[in-house]
């Protein structure tokens, strides 16, 4: 087949990476655990792309024109654009081999860490729950091109039939997501490098061309959001730069810039005016541009119709009648998706045991490549894909109008709600009430729930799952677990104390088991980062709670002890962004109905005698719009749906939330309206750098900075605790100052959870007693 410059082939931006059955992450893990070579781990990777593009081949993606991205990563592709320029941090030097290769270990190294040498930090991919790694640019990074292994997947590819579409981040994206390296200068701005770093992607394309590669996607995902592009200008100019040195590259393949995850915008025609041969814009949270856009009718233009995010089928008419708006718009339009399918699951064929109506309303990856498959047969002969057409309407209506998804009760009671559901007393109210009833120490203790899952407790949940365990041998298994979790806080001298959460697989899933209105699938893995993964629920429904869901579990545990026991729930926000969520009625009307599920469960802890009460909220932060003017609305209903979930607690009850994943400067006023009694957040790792920010900001109830730091195994020190506590004191006024981890103890192991802890209390002990003294010799 000849190339075609004015006409991209149908296609997606990406697909899922870690296999139907997670062979990449098996694969890796095997790796990293000395039980496999790196041969042995490339080779599994291998057949699992050959497996991809024969796949997606099968699916209707032809095998000669670009179709099939080659967009494989053995960890993040975000790591790959790094390790390809050559932006490997000082730290990790020595990874580079004396050919200046990075190999898979090294490449591991970087994005695991070593010792004391920590990885490039990991951080949200946009509005999604994938995570990628920060790279670390200084004025003296010094860009070449270091790894050119797109150019052999590519070649890969060729010699097993398939002519595939390499797929890079940009060199715009690429710096803006990078931070300065250690030791840049005070306002060092990756960005700056651009003109240093486009050369090795100019290179890069030619080694393309040379390999026989036709089309190359540039992903520039970061040109959607005004967050990232504060300085329009500097952007803009950046783009042209980049561009304009990349279009001239002699022999250079065909480049398709694509845009997922929002609206272009005001870069529309700022990329529109370059001579890329082609643009992908996401039509899904993007709209089709209103009017003629200058650029625009010379390029190719794939319209992503398909939702790339999200596990519904789509609605082939209207992606279809946004394409036919697209037409005169362009100078060609092809089908696509909006995103990289990398978000959703394989296949819905993988869960027979999903209830066959909902599997209907379903798409994931390998549904999406044949919708896409189906447009791009629509724009052709729309006749011909009428039936197409009429099957999608019809699995829509019949979701629609499915038995489940509106619940009157549910609607009839969100209807009544008023401005009182959403308000507890004033605080100070509620303080006296609750300094009345708990009689808490100065600087109080606690942990943030979970406590670390044994093998032999995951075995337990397994076998229960699979039928295999009846429920009263699961039952003790568990109280066996909250015995010695208890045992354990009250040896150590903990003041709030936690049941361990052993019943939970996952903070989001075990509501979601327990609630209707959600399905949880068996195989629908979405890679989260690296080789870890998670299999989000599906919320396909009104919600609603058949019978409380934690009470048992909290009140066992306080039958256990004379300490306060602290009940644990997820809130609203997080269970939507860790599922896969309806998309027929706005975010805030589900969070809602979810957040009456927890208020009545937060009324059965209460009347069951838990006076304190944790709602985590770890991804309030995550979904927060790309675009600062959308910002406000979504503050607004993720902040009263968990106001309504706890607004119903009698003032003696201590409310806590949790949130982690730092980042907290944009969402300091939205913390503070939570209204949560007492507020513990990610700080230890950045050392309380958060702390005075959030004390400047008026924050004025309780807080709990993290003092250790649980993502990795090392056992803090009592005088480095000591020492945080220190600092987080001196912005916080000691009556409203907690002490507790950064998070959940699920990670770690026994061993060095009570070291780390036994640090945390002698650390406490040691500020209260030095506290004491100064106060009575302030008198
Ligand atoms: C990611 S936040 C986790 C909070 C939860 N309560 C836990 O301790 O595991
Ligand atoms: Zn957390």
């Amino acid at each position: 087949m000849t190339h075609d410059a004015t006409r991209l082939p149908t296609t997606i931006l990406g697909y899922p990476r870690i296999g139907p059955r997670r062979e990449l992450k098996k694969a890796l893990e095997a790796l990293w655990a000395g039980r496999a070579s790196v041969e042995e781990t490339e080779a599994a990777a291998a057949e699992l792309r050959a497996r991809t593009r024969r796949r997606l081949n099968a699916l209707g993606l032809p095998a000669h024109d670009a179709s099939i991205p080659s967009a494989s990563s053995y960890y993040d592709q975000v790591l790959d654009a790094a390790v390809a320029v050559g932006a490997v941090p000082a730290r990790f030097a020595d990874v580079v081999g004396a050919d200046g290769r990075v190999d898979l270990q090294g490449y591991s190294t970087i994005a695991r860490g070593r010792g004391e040498d920590a990885p490039l930090e990991m951080t949200k991919w946009f509005d999604s729950n994938y995570h990628y790694l920060v790279p670390e640019i200084g004025p003296d990074t010094a860009f070449r091109l270091a790894d050119d292994r797109a150019v052999r997947e590519f070649a890969e590819g060729l010699a097993d039939g398939f002519l595939t579409r390499p797929v890079l981040v940009g060199p715009v994206t690429f710096l803006l997501l990078s931070k300065p390296a250690d030791g840049a200068p005070a306002g060092f701005a990756p960005l700056s490098r651009l003109a240093d770093l486009v050369p090795v992607y100019a290179e890069l394309l030619r080694a393309l061309a040379a390999a026989g590669a036709t089309w190359v996607q540039l992903d520039e995902p970061a040109l959607v959001s005004d967050v990232l592009t504060a300085d329009t200008a500097a952007v803009a100019a950046a783009v042209r730069q980049a561009y304009g040195a990349l279009t001239a590259v002699e022999g250079r393949p065909s480049l398709l810039v694509a845009a997922p995850y929002g609206d272009l915008g005001e870069f529309l025609p700022v990329l529109a005016g370059t001579d890329v041969e082609a643009l992908a814009l996401d039509l899904v949270r993007g709209a089709v541009p209103a009017g003629p856009v200058p650029g625009l009718e010379t390029k190719a233009v794939l319209g992503g119709v398909v939702d790339g995010h999200n596990v519904w089928r789509a609605d082939l008419a209207a992606a279809l009648a946004k394409l036919e708006a697209l037409r005169p718009l362009a100078r060609s339009v092809a089908a696509g998706t909006s995103t990289s399918l990398l978000h959703v699951p394989h296949d819905t064929a993988d869960e027979p045991q999903l209830p066959e109506r909902l599997r209907g309303w379903l798409a994931f990856a390998d549904q999406k490549v044949a919708e896409v498959v189906a447009l791009a047969a629509a724009l052709e002969d729309p006749a011909g894909a009428a039936g197409a057409l009429q099957a999608s309407a019809q699995a829509r209506r019949d979701r629609l109008g499915a038995e489940g998804v509106v619940v009157p009760a549910v609607r009839e009671r969100l209807g009544g709600l008023s401005a009182a559901d959403f308000a507890r007393s004033d605080y100070a109210v509620r303080r006296a009430a609750q300094d009345g009833v708990l009689d808490l120490p100065p600087l109080p203790t606690t942990t943030i729930g979970s406590f670390p899952q044994t093998a032999e407790i995951r075995r337990a949940r397994a076998a229960w799952a699979k039928g295999e365990l009846p429920d009263d041998g699961y039952t003790a298994a568990m109280r066996a677990e909250i015995d010695r979790v208890i045992a354990l806080q009250e040896e150590l001298g903990l003041d709030v104390l936690v049941h361990g959460e052993p019943e939970r697989n996952d903070m989001v899933q075990y509501f979601a088991e327990l609630l209707d209105g959600f399905a949880v699938t068996a195989n629908g893995w979405v890679q989260s980062y690296g080789s870890r993964c998670v299999r989000p629920p599906i919320l396909w429904g009104d919600v609603t709670r058949p019978a409380p869901m934690t009470v048992d579990w909290s009140t066992y545990a306080a039958s256990r002890t004379a300490k306060p026991v602290k009940g644990m729930l997820t809130g609203p926000v997080t269970i939507l962004a860790w599922s896969f969520v309806r998309d027929d009625q706005p975010l805030g009307d589900t969070a809602r109905q979810v957040a009456l599920a927890l208020r009545d469960e937060i009324a059965d802890l209460e009347a069951a005698g838990i006076g304190i009460i944790q709602v985590d909220e770890p991804a309030l932060r995550e979904l927060l719009p790309l675009k600062a003017a959308d910002q406000p609305a979504y503050l607004d209903w993720s902040v009263g749906s968990f106001r309504l979930a706890t607004s119903g607690a009698a003032d003696t009850t201590q409310v806590h939330t949790h949130l982690c994943y730092s980042e907290f400067g944009e969402v300091i006023g939205a913390i503070d309206g939570l209204d949560a009694d007492v507020t513990s957040i990610e700080a230890a790792r950045s050392r309380m750098e958060v702390v005075p920010e959030i004390a400047a900001a008026g924050f004025a109830r309780g807080i709990g900075p993290g003092v250790y730091d649980i993502h990795s195994p090392r056992v803090p020190s009592a005088e480095e605790v000591e020492e945080l506590v220190r600092l987080a004191a001196a912005s916080i006024p000691e009556r409203n100052l907690w002490i507790n981890p950064d998070c959940g103890l699920k990670t770690r192991g026994y061993a060095e959870t009570e070291a780390s802890l036994r640090n945390l209390i002698a650390a406490t002990r040691a500020v209260r007693a030095s506290r004491v003294q100064e106060g009575a010799a302030a008198h």
